[in-house]
């Protein structure tokens, strides 16, 4: 049903099921002994955290944030806004962040600063980086794929709050952006 609204698909099931394997064993290096705090960024890093952290096999907690940027379309709105903050004490912490996609670099910009101003040791991974998009300077320890400039939805990414079920990313259709 949904797939009718796709134009073509840019990273599959498969691929996404795949890298996180890679990315939680490489995380489950990186992190065994710290007991880092896993910071999902919602909503959109809903999917990707959930199979990432079947892969990260050593002590972690977990903990969620809620920023917003984007209101309904497919251009960021240049402000970030702190909907629901982290319910943990973090001075002192590892954090390891949680995106779906780094586009303007706006939001982990404000929220990598936010954390490190009050004392955590933050790193960043991201399902997706889009570095044609950047206009802030900052950049993700690990990435899973880096794709073109192109507006994307699924696993986790919307467009109007929709298309985030989706379990691969893709191109929505032209007509899709008309209705
Ligand atoms: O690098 P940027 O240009 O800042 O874009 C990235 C952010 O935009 C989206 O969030 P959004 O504000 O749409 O909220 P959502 O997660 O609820 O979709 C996405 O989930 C990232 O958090
Ligand atoms: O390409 C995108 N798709 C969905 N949400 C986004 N937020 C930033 N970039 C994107």
């Amino acid at each position: 049903m949904l797939e009718k609204d796709i134009e073509k698909v840019l990273v599959s099931e498969e691929q996404i099921r795949v890298r996180s394997t890679e990315l939680g064993e490489i995380l489950t290096a990186e992190y065994e002994g710290k007991n880092p705090l896993v910071l999902g960024i919602l909503r959109g890093s809903v999917p990707f955290m959930a199979e990432l952290i079947k892969h990260i096999d050593c002590h972690m907690e977990m903990d969620f944030m809620t920023v917003s940027s984007y209101h309904g379309g497919t251009k960021s709105s240049g402000e970030v806004k702190l909907i629901m903050d982290v319910d943990t004490a973090i001075r002192g912490r590892d954090i390891l962040i949680v995106e779906d996609i780094i586009d303007t670099g706006r939001t982990l910009k404000y929220l990598k600063e936010l954390l490190e101003h009050r004392g955590a040791k933050v790193k960043i991974v991201t399902l997706l980086d889009k570095p044609e998009g950047r206009i802030v300077d900052i950049d993700a320890q690990w990435t899973g794929f880096t794709i073109p400039n192109e507006f994307v939805v699924g696993f986790g990414l919307d467009y109007d709050n929709n298309y985030r079920n989706l379990p691969y990313v893709g191109v929505l259709k032209e007509e899709v952006y008309s209705k």
